[in-house]
């Protein structure tokens, strides 16, 4: 089964929220836990053991775990195989892109089932080009895996680039609408839904970028960024049934109780499905 057909009945089945596994060393103090690799561990393996069971789609960022070197990234391979023991997608935020041939050694560290950190889906940043990006694609067909792409990302400082005009392209289209252009390509034709997705900010202003793709949108920024159930409507009207709204901070903060984390991601589905 493709990514894009596991994750469409994973958002009818559990819900469009996501929850973000963000070990911040400020929410490990918080929780009463020090800042070391047994803090991670404790604080990522019940964070997984509260969502993992009732979110579709959960995504641990690499970072906060790669900061411990490799015994980090060994929580992070539990992180990864426990979710998806529990019946949830993961979505490893890597944000990865290199050359083409670089990219390919991403594609089989995530997205090849052989690799200890193999995940249902990762994040890619195409400004080496959306093409350096093509080893990704091409890994995650055979593997049916999935790849979401850095469109309109929720920091005030993307714009800079994602909001430049391109040269030479259709009136005004602006770069990260011409990854939604090249996404839209990428999943022409898919059934239910394409596998390759966008990431766009549940936090951007307007935007003239047609967000109404075959794909999967990943909207961070849900929640402790600002973005509201309100502005996910705005900018993906028509659009918000292949949205994946995605909150780290504002449900980790709850923790360590179990049952008030997994209470938030209820209420969250609750109200984004209304
Ligand atoms: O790809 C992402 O997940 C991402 C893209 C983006 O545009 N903005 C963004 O905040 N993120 C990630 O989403 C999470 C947001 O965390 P909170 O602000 O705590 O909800 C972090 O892991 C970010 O790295």
């Amino acid at each position: 089964m493709t990514f894009g057909a596991r994750v469409h009945a994973a958002l009818a089945a559990r819900g469009p929220f996501c929850v973000g596994i963000d070990p911040h060393s400020g929410l490990l103090h918080d929780w009463g836990l020090a800042d070391d690799v047994a803090g991670l561990e404790r604080f990522a393996l019940t964070v997984v053991e509260a969502v993992a069971p009732v979110c579709s789609v959960v995504k641990p960022q690499s970072a906060f775990y790669e900061r411990f070197g490799s015994r980090g990234v060994a929580v992070l391979e539990r992180v990864i195989a426990e979710s998806r023991a529990a019946g949830a997608l993961v979505l490893l935020d890597v944000k990865r892109g290199d050359i083409g041939s670089t990219s390919q050694a991403y594609a089989d560290a995530y997205l090849d089932p052989s690799s200890p950190l193999a995940s249902d889906a990762i994040t890619a940043s195409p400004y080496l080009g959306f093409g350096s990006l093509d080893p990704m694609f091409d890994t995650a067909r055979k593997h049916d895996a999935g790849v979401f792409v850095l469109a309109l990302t929720s920091n005030k400082e993307g714009p800079e680039v994602q909001g430049a005009r391109v040269e030479g392209g259709a009136d005004g289209q602006s770069v990260g609408g011409l990854m939604i252009e090249h996404l839209r390509r990428l999943n022409d034709g898919a059934q239910p839904l394409g596998s390759f997705g966008a990431v766009v900010g549940a936090t951007i202003g307007d935007t003239d970028v047609d967000l109404d793709f075959n794909g999967p949108v990943l909207a961070p920024g849900y929640g402790a960024q600002g973005g509201t159930i309100a502005d996910i409507r705005r900018i993906f009207g028509s659009a918000s049934g292949h949205v994946i709204a995605s909150s780290s901070r504002e449900v980790l903060r709850l923790g360590p109780d179990v049952a008030a984390m997994r209470d938030a991601v209820h209420v969250a589905n609750d109200e984004l499905r209304a």
